[in-house]
């Protein structure tokens, strides 16, 4: 039985390496925040602005519960998953997990095209996004530490980068 959790933060590729890798190996796929979206049936941001992030936060964490109880899959949770609650020990005893780790600059280059759905980035000025980003990762990075493997996800930015990360991922889980 194989149960992986990705994580890192935002932008790091957790969905399009998950999704990529999925197809190449038949392993189910499942995004955390496609999950929560489809089952409550309204987007990231609109649940965010509904229930804040605290409700946000509570909403991830019994998703990540049912997500976690499914078997043969990979898991690509939310950028914060791994930092509220005992999230990450939760994901420790549950399964394997891979920190995707991406420089700031390259986080910034991905996210600069792809905060709009992101409700803590949507409305940040370039300034403000490298700011965000930074001191974001500072925090985060002692719970994303906790990951039993660490996997350099900087390249994947043509399809030949996304077979090579998908070939280094499956070396690195199986
Ligand atoms: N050439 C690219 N390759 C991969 N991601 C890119 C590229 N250009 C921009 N991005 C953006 O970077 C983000 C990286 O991936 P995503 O898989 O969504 O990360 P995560 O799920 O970890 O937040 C995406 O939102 C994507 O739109
Ligand atoms: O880092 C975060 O706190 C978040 C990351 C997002 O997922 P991605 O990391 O897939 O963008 C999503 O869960 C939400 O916008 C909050
Ligand atoms: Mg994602």
């Amino acid at each position: 039985m194989k149960r992986v959790f990705l994580i890192g933060y935002m932008g790091s590729g957790k969905t399009t390496l998950g999704k990529a890798y999925s197809a190449a190996t038949g392993l189910q796929f499942v995004d955390l925040d496609w999950y929560i979206e489809e089952r409550m049936h309204k987007s990231i941001s609109d649940l965010f602005a509904e229930r804040g992030e605290d409700g946000f936060r509570l909403l991830e964490q019994k998703m990540l519960h049912e997500a976690g109880e499914f078997e043969n899959v990979l898991i690509a949770c939310g950028g914060g998953t791994p930092c509220f609650f005992d999230n990450m020990d939760y994901m420790n005893h549950t399964g394997e997990t891979v920190f995707l780790d991406v420089c700031p600059e390259v986080l910034f280059r991905r996210l600069k095209i792809a905060k709009a759905k992101r409700p803590l980035l949507a409305n940040k000025t370039d300034e403000e996004l490298m700011q965000v980003i930074t001191s974001a990762l500072e925090k985060r990075l002692p719970y994303y530490s906790k990951a039993k493997w660490r996997f350099n996800a900087e390249e994947l930015e043509s399809y030949a980068q996304i077979d090579r990360a998908v070939s280094r991922l499956n070396e690195l889980i199986n």
